[in-house]
């Protein structure tokens, strides 16, 4: 069972804002969000598409382009300010400290190299050990994310694989220099469900004996409602409620996480019409004005015109609400 994390944070992001400075305007995909994660930890990141998830896993691993840039808030990884970092301590840290899984395999794997002389490429860049050493590792890794015949799939190339195949070789090149943080950007979302939910088991397996600290981004309150420790759900650049994975799911207190629970298919809801959150998320150049589900909420009042302040709400949740529910 998931269990509140009580070691000190892996990463603490605070007020974190970044923008994205396009002829049509200023995008604030990222307007001030907070985030913790602790060691053996797993955060859901969740919202609708565009709600900013993956910009916010980007600008913690420094991998922001032009025209977008982190324009406020801190990042701190075991303490060290990564916001303002040298490129070179970025790159020390990727792929060895902080690993990203991408929901498209190939954008870890080369189609034109063998498994095992990627994985041997991803530790040399970071470590000097054997060849022989290297290849132990790989194929260890490989076991531990639930792929059969290890040795005889290092001699594969990646379209020699099933997609889940394929996942699980980036998900184990992701744990191959051992990293105390993982961002996994919806990494089983294209897989059918049933290895996906062999993937979540292994990935949360690991994360708790290796004491590797996660954020598992993800469109799918359903998917993290079952893998995360604590959950933050964003909606148009902000998280609009955090907490325990429980307490979220079962008790949510933002009219958003609401509408996310009530679509949400269940055994009850079988072969009736799920119900769905009226309306569209809203343009990140045109928000509207206060809070910026406001337009889509049946709660809402005048008090929604002025920007929500994050309020506590027992017994360990922060929500953005003026309606918050406890
Ligand atoms: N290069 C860019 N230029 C301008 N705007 C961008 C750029 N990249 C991202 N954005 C903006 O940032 C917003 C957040 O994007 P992000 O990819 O983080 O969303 P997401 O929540 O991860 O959605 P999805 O699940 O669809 O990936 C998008 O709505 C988009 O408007």
């Amino acid at each position: 069972m998931p269990t509140e994390s009580v070691s000190a944070p892996v990463l603490e992001v605070r007020g974190l804002q970044t923008h994205f400075f396009t002829h049509g305007g200023v995008v604030k995909a990222v307007d001030g969000v907070d985030l913790r994660v602790g060691g053996g930890e797993i955060l859901g990141l969740v919202g609708e598409s565009g709600s900013g998830k993956s910009i916010t896993g980007f600008s913690v691993i420094g991998l922001i382009d032009a025209p977008g840039r982190i324009v406020g808030g801190s990042i701190r990884y075991l303490g060290e300010e990564l916001v303002g970092a040298g490129e070179r301590r970025l790159q020390q840290l990727r792929g060895k400290e902080i690993a990203m899984i991408f929901q498209d395999p190939m954008m870890t794997l080369n189609p034109v190299l063998r498994v095992d002389t990627q994985m041997v490429e991803a530790i040399h860049a970071h470590e000097k050990v054997g060849a022989a050493a290297a290849l132990a590792r790989a194929r260890d890794t490989l076991a531990m994310v639930g792929i059969p015949s290890p040795q005889e799939r290092l001699l594969s190339y990646p379209h020699q694989l099933s997609g889940g195949m394929r996942q699980r070789v980036a998900i184990a090149i992701a744990l191959l220099n051992k990293p105390r943080l993982i961002i996994a950007d919806e990494p089983t979302t294209a897989l059918d469900v049933t290895i996906q939910a062999q993937i979540l088991y292994e990935v949360q397996k690991l994360c708790r004996e290796t004491g590797t600290a996660m954020i598992w981004i993800t469109h799918d309150l359903a998917v993290v409602s079952g893998l995360a420790d604590r959950i933050a759900v964003m909606y148009a650049g902000r998280i609009v409620e955090s907490g325990a994975a429980a307490d979220v799911v079962h008790r949510p207190s933002h009219p958003y996480t609401q509408g996310l629970v009530d679509s949400i298919p269940t055994r009850a809801t079988h072969g009736s019409l799920l119900r769905q959150i009226p309306g569209m998320t809203p343009s990140l150049l045109q928000l509207p004005q206060g809070c910026a589900f406001r337009p889509r909420c049946g709660y809402a009042s005048s008090a929604c015109l002025t920007v929500p302040q994050a309020v506590d709400v027992p017994p360990q949740k922060t929500v953005r609400c003026w309606h918050a529910l406890a």
